[in-house]
């Protein structure tokens, strides 16, 4: 009898909905065995071991010996050895089997993280999961990527909609590829996903072209809102979205009324529910990061506008309402302006 693969060896929490199997041309994934509900948890897992470095330092494969090093003998066999490099062959190094399986677990500022900015000395923890990395990746997941809003060892993964027993769960390998073309998110990922927004099929056409339409805009609101390109962070990344000098300099130093800010967070959130990428958690974060302007609208009448917006049904209807903003300046410009300048002088771009 062949022996078992490596991968039967993990052990699954009893109560989770999930087990690992082949998923054919990703090596194994991991499958639901049961309907999961949107919001639902599908897995919460604690590290094997944590290495934490300053940002912007990289683990080395020195860290991951050491780290490999301190844990009993019995986990490296029942979990660690058991990894494999796409559900094939063992890994040759450590790190390589570190990259595939490791999460972060420090959770910083979000809209500053989001641009590359950290609070200088801050360290970032980060985990080795065996389980959580067996999840494919997909463009248009239906999971999110695990995470923790706690100090704790363990991070979770939710459902963004519902699944059904038997389907694949995939979760988007990092937050940044929603603003990227298929051809920039394949050369990032170093495989090429099947997803719908990938499908280049003649039936999937339509959607394909808008998908891209759409992250192209949704890259430039990012870039208009926190003043910084996802480009700029290497060479093989697309050319700098806002190519008007003028403009690209009001992006920078936050010079962008609030009302324009208020119009491009609904525009920012049609485009991610249209591209299939809004679930409840995305809302709660866009509602609090980017539709959040109504409290600072120091401008009674464009308060009242932002806020009559938000009443509306749908973000469609939203975005209708929101437009009577519309080159309207506000009280607040200017000091909205200068405490996100004084907030950024206090962090570094690693
Ligand atoms: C973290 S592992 C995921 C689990 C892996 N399939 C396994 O068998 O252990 C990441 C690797 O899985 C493969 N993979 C993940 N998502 C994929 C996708 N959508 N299409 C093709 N391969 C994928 C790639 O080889 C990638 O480097």
């Amino acid at each position: 009898m062949p022996e078992p693969h490596p991968y039967r060896k993990l052990k699954i929490p009893d109560d989770a909905p999930i087990e690992l199997k082949p998923s054919p041309g990703k090596g194994w994934g991991v499958f639901a065995t049961r309907p999961i509900k949107e919001g639902d948890l599908i897995l919460k897992e604690k590290a094997i071991f944590i290495i934490s470095k300053p940002a912007g330092e990289d683990v080395t494969e020195n860290d991951v010996g050491r780290a490999w090093s301190s844990i009993r003998q019995s986990e490296r066999e029942m979990v660690v050895q058991c990894l494999r490099h796409n559900g094939s062959q063992p890994f040759v190094y450590l790190l390589e089997m570190w990259y595939q399986n490791n999460f972060t677990l420090t959770s910083q500022d979000a809209a500053f993280v989001a641009a590359g900015y950290y609070r200088p000395g801050v360290q970032i923890r980060k985990g080795l999961f065996p389980l959580q990395g067996r999840f494919n990746h997909s463009c248009l997941p239906n999971a999110r990527i695990p995470w923790t809003e706690t100090t704790e060892d363990s991070i979770s993964n939710f459902a963004m909609r519902d699944i059904a027993a038997g389907e694949e769960i995939t979760i988007c390998y990092d937050g940044h590829l929603h603003f990227y073309t298929r051809k920039e998110r394949h050369e990032i990922l170093e495989f090429a996903c099947d997803c719908r927004a990938c499908d280049l099929s003649d039936d999937n056409k339509l959607f394909q072209q808008l998908s891209e339409m759409r992250r192209t805009i949704l890259r430039g609101l990012f870039n208009h809102r926190y003043g910084k390109d996802l480009s700029a962070s290497g060479e093989a990344w697309p050319p700098m979205i806002i190519v008007d000098p003028e403009l690209k300099r009001a992006a920078e130093s936050y010079n962008i009324p609030l009302s324009t800010r208020f119009i491009h967070g609904v525009l920012f959130t049609v485009l991610m529910e249209e591209e299939d990428l809004l679930d409840n958690f995305a809302t709660e974060r866009i509602y609090a990061t980017m539709v959040f302007p109504p409290t600072i609208f120091k401008t009674e009448s464009n308060r009242r506008i932002a806020e009559r917006a938000l009443d509306q049904d749908t973000w469609l209807e939203v975005l209708g309402v929101a437009f009577e903003l519309d080159g309207r300046s506000d009280a607040g410009d200017q000091s909205f302006a200068e405490d996100m300048r004084r907030g950024r002088a206090e962090l570094t771009a690693p």
